[in-house]
C-alpha cells in the first residue's frame, strides 16, 4: 500500500524551510551557470582544497579514533562524572566558532607552553587548522555516536559475553557492529562541519589557507565574482559526500559454504548445580542458597522477585561491585562471564542484527561448525541457515538463541522466560524440544518462568522466590502438593486457598461445612487457611461433599468447573474435558450420582453440568494443606493474605 503525505498545516511548514534551504543553492547555481570567469583559476584555489580536504580527512579519522569510546563510555555511564564530561563535549557547539579559537590560542599560541613545545608551530599551519576544526566538529561525531551505542541493546553484549567473547572483543563484535550506521552518519557531518569550519581556523591558522578561508580573503579582495569557484566547490564536495553517505551498500553476495559434517556434542552426565547468591543491585537485594539435587531446575516467583537477577548472578553479569556469588563450591565473584562456560538465553530475542542464522550459531568463542551443524539440524533451523533475524518467526529465533548457547557445548544453560512471547501451539512445540533434549541428551538447565505448568514441564525441581528469598525449593511433586505456605500456594497459582477453623483432630470448618483433613495435632480453635490443588478436587461419585456448580468452563482441553461447597467456600475444579464424568478418587468414567435433585445425575457426564446444577465433590483429606496461624497472628511466609486471595 502506498501512503501519501497528509497535506496539513505541519507539511506546509516544513516544505517552506525546505525551500528557504534549497532556494539560495538554486539561486548560485543560476548565476554561477550564467557568469563568464568563474574563478577557477585563481592562484591558490586548488592548494586551500587540498588544506581543507586534507585538514577535514586528518580531523575525522583522529575525532573517530578518540571519539568513539567516548561516546560508548558516555552511553553506558552514570553519574555526575559522565554527566558533566557529557555536556562539556557539547561546549564548542554552543559557543560562536571565533570565540573557540580565541580559546584555543590560549592552549595552542606561540606564547604558550604547549606551543612553545611544538617551536610555534601549532599555529599559522596545517597543524592549526586540524587543531581548529577537532575543536569545532568533535561534537558532532560524540552526540551521533553516543546515540548510536545507548541504542544497542545491553543484552546483545551480555550474550556474547557468554558465548566467551572479552570485552574488547565484544565492544568491535556488538557494539561497534551494531552502532555502526548511526557512527558512520556521524563521522560524515563531522567531516563536512571540519572542512567548512571558518571562524576557529582563521583565529588560529590564518594561513594556510583553508578553502573558507581563502574564500573570505577572495571575497574582501575582489569581491564576489572571484568566490564563485570555491563555492561551487565546497557545495560540489558537500553534495557528493552527502549522497555517498545515502547509498546504501550493495548487499554483499553472501558465501554459501557448504554446510560442516555435523557431529553430537560429547556425551556428559546431565550436572547438578549448587549456588549461592549474596547480591544487591541498586536496593534490591537478592539472598539465595540452594544445592540442586536434579539438572532440570525451575525458578519461579512474582514479576520483580529476582528470577532473573538469580541467572545474571549465575552467569556473571552483575559484576563484582554486586556481592558475592559461588557456584558449585567455588567463589565465583570475580570470574568473568566469558570464563564461566554457562550458557545465557535472556529474556527477550537478542540476536545480532545482520549476522544470518549460521553466522549467529558460530558467533561463540571458538565455536565448533561441525557441533554448529548439528545443533542447526537438531534444532530444525537447516533450512533457514542463511535467514537473517528479521526474517525469522518468534518461535524460529528463539530455536536460534538457544543453538546459539549450546554451540559452545556449555555445562548449564540458564534461560529466562524463554518462550514467553509466543502463541500456544509455538510455545508447546518448543517447551517439547527442550523437554527432549534435557532428557536425552542429559542438559542441565535453570529456567525462569512464570507458569507453573511450564516449571512442572521443564523442571524436576522448584525453588519459589520472592523479594530476593528463597520460599521453597524442592522436587516438583513436594513443592506442588505441599506448599510451604499460603504464599507459596498463591504463587503457584493455587485458587483454591481459603480460611477455616480447626473443629476437631482431623477435620476443619470453613463457612459452616466440616471437612476432613490431616491436620495433624492442631488444637481445636486453630484458625487455619488450607488448600487443595484444583486437580485433586473430584466431581461426580456418591460420597463427597454436596456442592452447586457456578460456573463450567470447556477449554478444549480441559474443565474448569468453580463449584461451591453447601454454604462454604468456592473450589476449582480441573479435570480432563471429554470424559464421561469422574469419581471416587479421581478415576475418569466414573458416572455422575449422588447429587441431590441436579440434572448432573441423569446426564453423566462432567461437560454436561451446568451454573445451577447440584453434584458432589470429592476431598482426599491428604491432598490438602493446612497452615495454622501463627502466634504473632502471622501466616506462614509471613505474608497476610488480602480477602480476595483466602476465604472462608
Ligand atoms: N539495574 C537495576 N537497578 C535497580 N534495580 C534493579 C535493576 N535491575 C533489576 N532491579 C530490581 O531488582 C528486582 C528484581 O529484578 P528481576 O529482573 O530479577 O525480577 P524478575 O523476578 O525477573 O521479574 P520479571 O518476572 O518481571 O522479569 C526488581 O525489583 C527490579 O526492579
Amino acid at each position: 500500500m502506498i501512503y501519501r503525505a497528509s497535506r496539513s498545516p505541519l507539511t506546509w511548514l516544513g516544505g517552506l524551510l525546505a525551500l528557504y534551504l534549497l532556494v539560495p543553492v538554486v539561486a548560485f547555481a543560476v548565476r554561477f551557470a550564467g557568469s563568464g570567469d568563474r574563478g577557477f583559476h585563481s592562484p591558490g584555489l586548488w592548494s586551500a582544497v587540498g588544506v581543507s580536504v586534507e585538514s577535514a580527512t586528518i580531523s575525522a579519522a583522529i575525532i573517530a579514533i578518540v571519539g568513539v569510546p567516548l561516546a560508548s563510555w558516555l552511553a553506558r555511564s552514570r553519574g555526575p562524572v559522565a554527566s558533566t564530561v557529557g555536556v562539556l563535549v557539547q561546549l564548542p557547539l554552543a559557543l560562536p566558532p571565533v570565540m573557540s579559537g580565541i580559546i584555543l590560542i590560549y592552549l595552542v599560541g606561540p606564547y604558550t607552553k604547549l606551543g612553545q613545545l611544538f617551536g610555534g608551530r601549532l599555529t599559522d599551519s596545517v597543524a592549526g587548522v586540524v587543531i581548529a576544526q577537532i575543536f569545532v566538529a568533535s561534537p558532532f561525531l560524540i552526540i551521533a555516536a553516543r546515540s548510536a551505542f545507548a541504542a544497542v541493546d545491553p543484552a546483545l553484549e551480555e550474550v556474547a559475553a557468554s558465548l566467551g567473547h572479552r570485552p574488547l572483543a565484544r565492544f568491535f563484535s556488538v557494539n561497534l557492529r551494531v552502532a555502526g550506521p548511526g557512527i558512520r552518519a556521524g563521522l560524515m557531518l563531522t567531516w563536512l562541519r571540519a572542512i567548512g569550519e571558518y571562524g576557529a581556523t582563521v583565529l588560529l591558522a590564518y594561513h594556510p589557507y583553508s578553502m573558507p578561508v581563502f574564500t573570505y580573503v577572495r571575497f574582501s579582495d575582489t569581491g564576489i565574482p572571484q568566490t564563485q569557484a570555491p563555492t561551487a566547490l565546497a557545495l560540489g564536495i558537500a553534495a557528493v559526500v552527502l549522497i555517498l553517505g545515502q547509498l546504501r551498500r550493495p548487499a554483499r553476495l553472501r558465501r554459501r559454504p557448504p554446510m560442516p559434517e555435523a557431529r553430537a556434542p560429547r556425551p556428559a552426565a546431565p550436572t547438578t548445580v549448587a549456588f549461592d547468591l549474596d547480591v544487591a543491585v541498586g536496593t534490591f537485594r537478592l539472598r539465595l542458597d540452594h544445592r540442586a539435587t536434579s539438572h532440570r531446575i525451575a525458578i519461579l516467583g512474582p514479576s520483580g522477585s529476582g528470577k532473573s537477577m538469580t541467572l545474571r548472578g549465575i552467569a556473571g553479569l552483575l559484576g563484582a561491585s554486586a556481592g558475592t556469588v559461588s557456584y558449585n563450591g567455588d567463589a565465583v565473584t570475580r570470574i568473568p562471564t566469558e570464563a564461566r562456560h554457562i550458557g545465557y538465553v535472556p529474556q527477550g530475542l537478542s540476536l545480532l542484527p545482520g549476522r544470518t542464522v549460521w553466522q549467529q550459531l558460530l558467533f561463540a568463542d571458538g565455536a565448533d561448525p561441525h557441533l554448529a551443524a548439528w545443533w542447526l539440524r537438531t534444532l530444525h533451523l537447516d533450512g533457514l541457515r542463511h535467514r537473517l533475524p528479521h526474517q525469522l518467526s518468534g518461535g524460529q529465533r528463539q530455536r536460534v538463541s538457544l543453538a546459539q548457547a549450546l554451540t559452545r557445548d556449555p555445562r548449564l544453560v540458564l534461560l529466562d522466560e524463554p518462550f514467553s512471547a509466543l502463541d500456544a501451539p509455538v510455545r508447546e512445540q518448543l517447551r517439547r524440544e527442550l523437554r527432549r533434549l534435557q532428557l536425552d541428551m542429559g542438559l542441565s538447565t535453570v529456567l525462569v518462568t512464570h507458569d507453573p505448568e511450564e516449571a512442572a514441564l521443564l523442571a524436576d525441581e522448584i525453588l519459589v522466590i520472592d523479594n530476593g528469598v528463597l520460599l521453597q525449593a524442592g522436587p516438583r511433586s513436594q513443592v506442588y502438593g505441599r506448599p510451604a505456605s499460603p504464599q507459596v500456594a498463591r504463587l503457584l497459582g493455587i485458587q483454591n486457598l481459603h480460611h477455616g477453623t480447626v473443629t476437631g483432630p482431623a477435620e476443619l470448618t470453613a463457612a459452616g461445612t466440616a471437612i476432613a483433613v490431616e491436620a495433624g495435632d492442631l488444637p481445636t480453635g486453630t484458625e487455619v487457611l488450607w488448600c487443595v490443588r484444583p486437580e485433586h478436587v473430584t466431581i461426580g461419585g456418591s460420597g463427597g461433599y454436596p456442592a452447586t456448580v457456578l460456573d463450567c468452563a470447556d477449554t478444549g482441553t480441559t474443565l474448569l468447573l468453580t463449584v461451591e461447597l453447601a454454604g462454604g467456600p468456592a473450589l476449582t475444579v480441573r479435570t480432563v474435558a471429554g470424559v464421561g464424568g469422574v469419581g471416587g478418587s479421581g478415576g475418569a468414567g466414573a458416572a455422575l450420582g449422588g447429587a441431590a435433585g441436579g440434572s448432573a445425575g441423569g446426564s453423566g457426564g462432567v461437560g454436561d453440568l451446568r451454573a445451577g446444577d447440584a453434584c458432589r465433590i470429592g476431598l482426599d483429606p491428604s491432598a490438602i494443606t493446612v497452615w495454622p496461624r501463627g502466634e504473632t497472628g502471622a501466616w506462614p511466609g509471613g505474608v497476610v493474605l488480602n480477602s480476595t486471595a483466602a476465604t472462608g
